[in-house]
């Protein structure tokens, strides 16, 4: 048998565009890059556990001990929910990350995601992209960010209703859907983890002008999503959700059209469900996205959180150098430093 190699390209995120909480997410063009290299096993290369080496994002923090990253976790999951208990020998992964750690920008949704292509690649299991997305969706469980990590574009997407034995499935803990440390010496992990329902997630990909790109203006700190939902609400006001549902139906048809309306994007960009309540987490939130409008910066057409944050997404069709040196400015009345990109929308997930 010969060496085998094949690369994951999967993108970063941008979820909620403001009034779309856990439904919409938009793929941009910042990529998570794993070079996958399985070698035989012979008198000269004996078998031996995967080994990882990373570059990038996060290279300083991240664990390559196989049983604790996120990415190899996930690929362990895949494998064994196939009757596969352990890696294959020889499994050499480098990973090279565009995507930041903890800023609003999908860096969880995509390893998520390039994990499951990783069990799918390394057992051979040639997982449709529905299926793929049923894993994804047992380990992050709201759909916007994988969703669009895996098929591109702007994305809606929905959990579907389970019933009564899915909903028990895909409710397992995650600490016993992946495991983090090895079994012990002489012992193997059994092969009946909590398998995904099939279908839990339906999508539909929205238009998108070709006109509008995206600036990420990325604080130089980390949020983790799980704190940033820790502050949420668990119910709303009628007004509070009727706001957001007239904001997001205008706003999916909006980003489509030739030319961009910046007035109507701006207002439909708006949110009352998640960012009021996370600004208290990332300081100068409400003056970046209320100083900041097309009359004051021409090009513009609306301005959000991305993800849970810290990271403004401001999409935009022109002017973009001004819209990320003012949101800078603001950033730094409040103590806090950011760097900027411009992005453009890309495709989804891809294997080669
Ligand atoms: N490429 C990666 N490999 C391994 N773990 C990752 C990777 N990217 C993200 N993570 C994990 O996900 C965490 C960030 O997830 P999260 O808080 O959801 O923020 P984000 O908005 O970036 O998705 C990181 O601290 C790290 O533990
Ligand atoms: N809808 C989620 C999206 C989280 O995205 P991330 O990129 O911050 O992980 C939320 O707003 O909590």
């Amino acid at each position: 048998m010969s060496q085998r190699t094949f690369t994951v390209r999967v993108p970063a995120t941008s979820a909620n565009i403001g009034p779309g909480f856990d439904v919409v997410g938009l793929s941009l063009s910042l990529w998570l890059t794993l070079k996958v290299t399985i070698t035989p096993s012979s008198a000269e290369s004996p078998p031996s556990p995967p080994t990882l080496s990373y570059t990038g994002e996060g290279a300083d923090e991240v664990p390559l001990d196989a049983y604790k990253n996120l990415t190899t976790r996930v690929a362990l999951y895949v494998l064994r929910c196939h009757g596969i208990p352990k890696f294959p020998s020889n499994v050499s992964i480098h990973v090279d990350n565009q995507i930041p750690f903890g800023r609003g920008l999908g860096s969880s949704g995509a390893a998520v995601i390039a994990g499951v292509i990783l069990g799918s690649e390394l057992g051979q299991l040639n997982l449709a992209q529905s299926r793929v997305l049923d894993f994804a969706l047992m380990v992050e469980r709201h759909p916007d960010n994988v969703t669009a990590a895996l098929v591109g574009g702007f994305v809606g997407s929905y959990l579907r209703e389970l019933d009564a034995v899915a909903t028990e499935a895909a409710s397992v803990p995650l600490s016993e859907v992946l495991p983090e440390y090895p079994p012990d010496a002489g012992e193997e992990w059994g092969l009946n983890p909590p398998q995904p329902p099939i279908g839990i997630g339906h999508y539909v990909r929205f238009g998108w002008s070709r006109a509008i790109r995206a600036v990420a203006i990325i604080p130089r700190f980390e949020l983790s999503t799980a704190k940033a939902r820790e502050v949420l609400p668990t119910s709303y006001s009628r007004k509070d959700l009727v706001f957001n549902l007239q904001r997001l139906a205008v706003l999916t048809t909006a980003l489509a059209q030739e030319p961009p309306d910046p007035e109507l994007i701006y207002e439909a960009m708006k949110d009352r469900v998640h960012q009021p309540y996370r600004k208290t987490l990332i300081p100068g939130l409400p003056e970046v996205t209320s100083n900041i409008t097309p009359l004051s910066h021409p090009g513009l057409l609306g301005i959000c959180l991305s993800g849970a944050g810290p990271t403004i997404l401001a999409l935009a069709t022109d002017g973009y150098e001004k819209i990320a040196e003012d949101a800078r400015i603001i950033f730094r009345e409040k103590g806090i430093e950011v760097d900027w990109k411009l992005l453009d929308v890309v495709g989804g997930s891809t294997i080669s």
